[in-house]
Formats: C-alpha cells, sequence, structure tokens
C-alpha cells in the first residue's frame, strides 16, 4: 500500500484526480496540498468507502503534506486560455514547480515524482534540475505525464475506424508535451497502420492538438481537466502496481532519456518499462513510417528549445 501525495489539489485537475486516487484500492494514504481548498477536497473525499485515509494540508504545511509520501503527482499552476500556447505558461508556472520541487528534495527526496504542470517539457528539466542540485536527483523516479496524449490517441483512433473499441488500441505516442512535439506513432498499432494520406494527417494533427479543443470549448475557463485527472490517475494505477511488483507494465512518459542525446536532447517521451524502483528500461522507438521520421525531426528542435529554457531557469 502506498503514499501519495497531490500538489494542486484544489484545482480543476487536482479534485478530480483526488476523487480517483481515493478510489484506487492501492493508495494507502492520500495527502492533498494546495495554496487554498485543499482541506475542504480532502474532507470531502475522505468519506467515501476505501480503505486510504485523505489529509488536507493548508498553504503554509507543505513539509508536513510531503512526509512520507512515495509518490507525488503535481498538477499545481495555471491553465491556458484562449491564444495561449503552453510555453505561455512558463513564467507563472516555473516557479511554482520549482518551489515545490526545492520542497520535496528537502522533504521526499526519495518520492515518484509525476509533473502534470505545463510546459511539461520544460517542467520536467526544471525539476531534475533542482534536484540535481540539491543533490537528491534519481532519474528513474522522475516522470513528465503524457498519458492524455497516450488517451487521446487511443480515442480518436477509434473514431476513424468504425468498429474499433480504445479499450483495444494503444498508440505509442513518443517525443514531448505540445503540439509538434507530440508524436503518434499510428504505424505501430493494427488499428491505426491503415489510416494514410488527408486522414492520417487531420487525426496527427487532431492528437497533437487535442489539448486546444477543450481550450477553446472551455472559452477561458480554463483546459483539460477531467480527462486529464482520467490519464494522471491511470499512469499513477500503473507505477502503484508496478512498485508493488508486478512486471512488464509499458507505458510512455516523458523522462530523462538517452534516445537523443546526440541531437542534445536529454528529455524525451517513449514506452518506458516501471519496475519497483521506479523507470526499470526506456524502449527505442521502433520502426517508423517515412512520415513519423518527419515528424520526429520536427519535433527535436523545438523539444531541445523547450528543455534548454527549464534548464536556463534553475541556473548552474
Ligand atoms: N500534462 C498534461 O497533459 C496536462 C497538463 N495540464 C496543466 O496542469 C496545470 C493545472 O491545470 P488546472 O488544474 O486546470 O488548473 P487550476 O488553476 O484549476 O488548478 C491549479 C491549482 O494549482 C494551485 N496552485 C498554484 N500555485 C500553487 C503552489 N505553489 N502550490 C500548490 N498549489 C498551487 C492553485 O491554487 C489551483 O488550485 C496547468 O499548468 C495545465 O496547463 C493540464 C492538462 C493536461
Ligand atoms: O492544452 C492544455 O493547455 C492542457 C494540456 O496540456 C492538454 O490538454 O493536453
Amino acid at each position: 500500500m502506498t503514499r501519495v501525495a497531490v500538489l494542486g489539489a484544489g484545482g480543476g485537475i487536482g479534485q478530480p484526480l483526488s476523487l480517483l486516487l481515493k478510489a484506487d484500492p492501492l493508495v494507502s494514504s492520500l495527502n492533498l496540498y494546495d495554496i487554498r481548498g485543499a482541506p475542504g477536497v480532502a474532507a470531502d473525499c475522505s468519506h467515501i468507502d476505501t480503505a486510504s485515509t485523505v489529509t488536507g494540508f493548508h498553504a503554509d504545511n507543505l513539509p508536513k503534506a510531503l512526509e512520507g509520501a512515495e509518490i507525488i503527482v503535481i498538477p499545481a499552476g495555471v491553465p491556458r486560455k484562449p491564444g495561449m500556447t503552453r510555453d505561455d505558461l512558463f513564467n507563472t508556472n516555473a516557479g511554482i514547480v520549482r518551489d515545490l520541487a526545492q520542497a520535496i528534495s528537502e522533504h521526499a527526496p526519495k518520492a515518484h515524482v509525476l509533473i502534470i504542470s505545463n510546459p511539461v517539457n520544460s517542467t520536467v528539466p526544471i525539476v531534475a534540475n533542482v534536484f540535481k542540485k540539491a543533490g537528491t536527483y534519481d532519474p528513474k523516479k522522475l516522470y513528465g505525464i503524457t498519458t492524455l496524449d497516450v488517451v487521446r490517441a487511443s480515442r480518436f483512433l477509434s473514431e476513424v475506424v468504425p468498429g474499433t473499441d480504445p479499450k483495444d488500441i494503444t498508440v505509442p505516442v513518443v517525443g514531448g508535451h505540445s503540439g509538434v512535439t507530440i508524436v503518434p506513432l499510428l504505424s505501430q498499432t493494427e488499428v491505426g497502420k491503415g489510416v494514410a494520406g488527408a486522414d492520417w494527417e487531420k487525426l496527427v494533427n487532431r492528437i497533437q492538438f487535442g489539448g486546444d479543443e477543450v481550450v477553446k470549448a472551455k472559452d477561458g475557463a480554463g483546459s483539460a481537466t477531467l480527462s486529464m485527472a482520467y490519464a494522471a490517475a491511470k499512469f499513477t494505477h500503473a507505477l502503484l502496481r508496478a512498485t508493488r511488483g508486478e512486471a512488464g507494465i509499458v507505458t510512455p512518459a516523458f523522462v530523462e532519456s538517452p534516445l537523443f542525446e546526440k541531437d542534445g536532447v536529454h528529455f524525451f517521451s517513449s514506452n518506458i518499462e516501471l519496475g519497483k524502483e521506479g523507470i526499470a528500461k526506456i524502449h527505442p522507438l521502433g520502426t517508423l513510417s517515412a512520415e513519423e521520421e518527419k515528424l520526429v525531426a520536427a519535433a527535436i528542435p523545438e523539444l531541445k528549445k523547450n528543455i534548454e529554457k527549464g534548464v536556463k531557469f534553475v541556473g548552474a
């Protein structure tokens, strides 16, 4: 049984994520922290009839919220409004994530840390570099959550291939988590490999810019929260199973990776095998179609820029 903490638990993602984690039987205790609203969310979730305990923490109680946490999920930070890119969130969210990472390095240095806060391509390198400076960095336990891209790819692909069910479709989505850095490898799925030409282009574009659909529909009230909470709970559950000793759990995440080091890109999302101590293996991309090769090539310079921005923010 595992102790989990959510930082940003009072927000649009944090609330439904806390609900889903409370419903997860592999969670033993749930610490909910936010600069506002966490005790209320905790009191509410604590009435649900699962065995885990739930505790809410006020803004000034971050150290206590982190104490004993084995998995820490971070959806703290501002979301997009129409017309913004994820990179436009950097100025506000970089500092929030840096400060939370600093506290984790002091109070829960051995925890698995799952980053939802955008821009993920930059916030993950920020956390890595804060941990490096503090001497607590374990690259096997730091994950940028890209599961929503995987969830969308499965759903959107099933919509264009009649008679299929998303539950039977797993698309490896690699690269990063914004626009052209999101690279779905449709050719690696039975259902997706037949999609070609304009249909393929349209589908890839929808997966890459799926976040914008929600931002537009919410019309100033934020970005994806419910589907993101579902995706984060799904990834957390996979990690919970792996840390309990279940073998063969493979899913993409944005992690420190050797795959594109030669291009100066030190973080990349690809399928990873989860194990007891976190990332047990980083899978290579496998065979790509010529079009997918082009998508990866287009992702690399953007990713490099996003990662360097995060590294520079923390400084040497
Ligand atoms: N990785 C992904 O696939 C996705 C990432 N996101 C990102 O997740 C983040 C959160 O989105 P929402 O929940 O919709 O935003 P929200 O504004 O509804 O909630 C954010 C919460 O963070 C809290 N917060 C702010 N500073 C904090 C701090 N220093 N410590 C603790 N809590 C703090 C706020 O009080 C608020 O309750 C955004 O950056 C968004 O872009 C959103 C969807 C998908
Ligand atoms: O689009 C956004 O800003 C939120 C997000 O990351 C997503 O929905 O994939």
